[in-house]
């Protein structure tokens, strides 16, 4: 088979699993498996670090810039899908560093202090580019796979707005995840162009079945496997035709029926988002007289933000 023949091959197919399942599981992704190890063993390392020495570099109490270290329960994601139900919050156990472009000066980033955890900084950064360029060429056949230029979204993804996830549940009683007032992560959509995720064995994610709304299947998807979602601006150009399917962390399928302790669970995300100035208008090909626009005008750092503030 040709390049070009296989590349339309799998932009069809990656196309397709969006649709049915929301998510689609990708190998032979670029970055390499030990690469994706040395990111996993960066995060324990920060991760076991003091909590003191964590919250030198702690994020603000607020939503921007998001960055640094988040201590166990200070981010909300209940918020996005909650409030609209009027449910009470539930608490996310988890803790999680956030990163940003290095020459994003609107966000600047909060390293911790070289010599609590040197070499770590340096890694980061260029784990960060790596995961762009891999966001860039995905972008490529998600573009082919919908029947537009190839290059489509290049063009807005060129300030690397990305952010870059490390994500740590500390272990946890079974009991205290059924409690209806803890999980790991809330239900929530990401709210960028389409997110790269890594987790470990411990499981656990889940996301919505497009087919059955309201029904969670758990991904079982083990790093250097990478699970690729759509986020709410592929959402907004597609005109819903990409759905940003809703997905959360939880008990995963092996412990449902028995064991009393959760191993904790280590995941790294990658979000892939468009330049701030992004117009999010559906794109023509996805808007007829049948099918009007779903969506208002909107730039992807306006509507990023609005999401952004609910959680913080
Ligand atoms: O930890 C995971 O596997 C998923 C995390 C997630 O969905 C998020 O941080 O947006
Ligand atoms: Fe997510």
């Amino acid at each position: 088979m040709g390049d070009e023949e296989h590349m339309n091959k799998f932009a069809a197919a990656i196309v397709n699993s969006f649709e049915l399942y929301g998510f689609v599981k990708v190998i032979n992704h670029g970055l390499s498996t030990p690469k994706i190890e040395q990111a996993f063993a960066w995060s324990r390392r920060f991760f076991a670090l003091p909590l003191e020495t964590k919250m030198k570099s702690k994020h603000p109490p607020k939503s921007n810039p998001h960055r640094g270290y988040s201590y166990v329960g200070q981010e909300n994601l209940s918020a996005l899908t909650r409030a609209d139900r009027n449910s009470p919050r539930l608490y996310d156990l988890k803790e999680s560093w956030d990163q940003g472009a290095t020459d994003d000066l609107e966000n600047p980033n909060l390293w911790p202090e070289y010599s609590d955890i040197p070499g770590f900084q340096e890694f980061m950064e260029v784990f960060f580019h790596e995961c762009h360029e891999t966001e860039v060429a995905l972008l490529e056949a998600v573009a082919m796979g919908l029947g537009l230029s190839r290059n489509h979204f290049d063009s807005m993804h060129t300030d690397r707005v990305n952010e870059f996830r490390l994500l740590h549940y500390p272990e946890v009683e079974v009991k205290e995840l059924q409690s209806g007032i803890n999980t790991r992560a809330s239900e929530h959509t990401d709210f960028g162009t389409i997110t790269l995720l890594f987790q470990d064995s411990v499981g656990g994610l889940e996301v919505e079945d497009q087919s059955q709304m309201g029904v969670f299947r758990p991904v079982e998807a083990v790093a250097p496997i990478m699970v690729v979602n759509i986020g709410d601006c592929m959402q907004r150009w597609t005109n819903n035709r990409l759905k940003s399917a809703c997905h959360r962390v939880t008990i995963p399928p092996r412990c449902s029926d028995g064991c009393d302790v959760i191993d904790e669970r280590y995941s790294i995300a990658f979000f892939g988002k468009p330049n701030r100035n992004a117009e999010l208008y559906p794109h023509p090909l996805f808007i007829s007289i049948d099918n009007p626009s779903k969506y208002e005008h909107t730039t992807a750092g306006e509507y990023n933000q609005t999401r952004l503030v609910k959680v913080y």
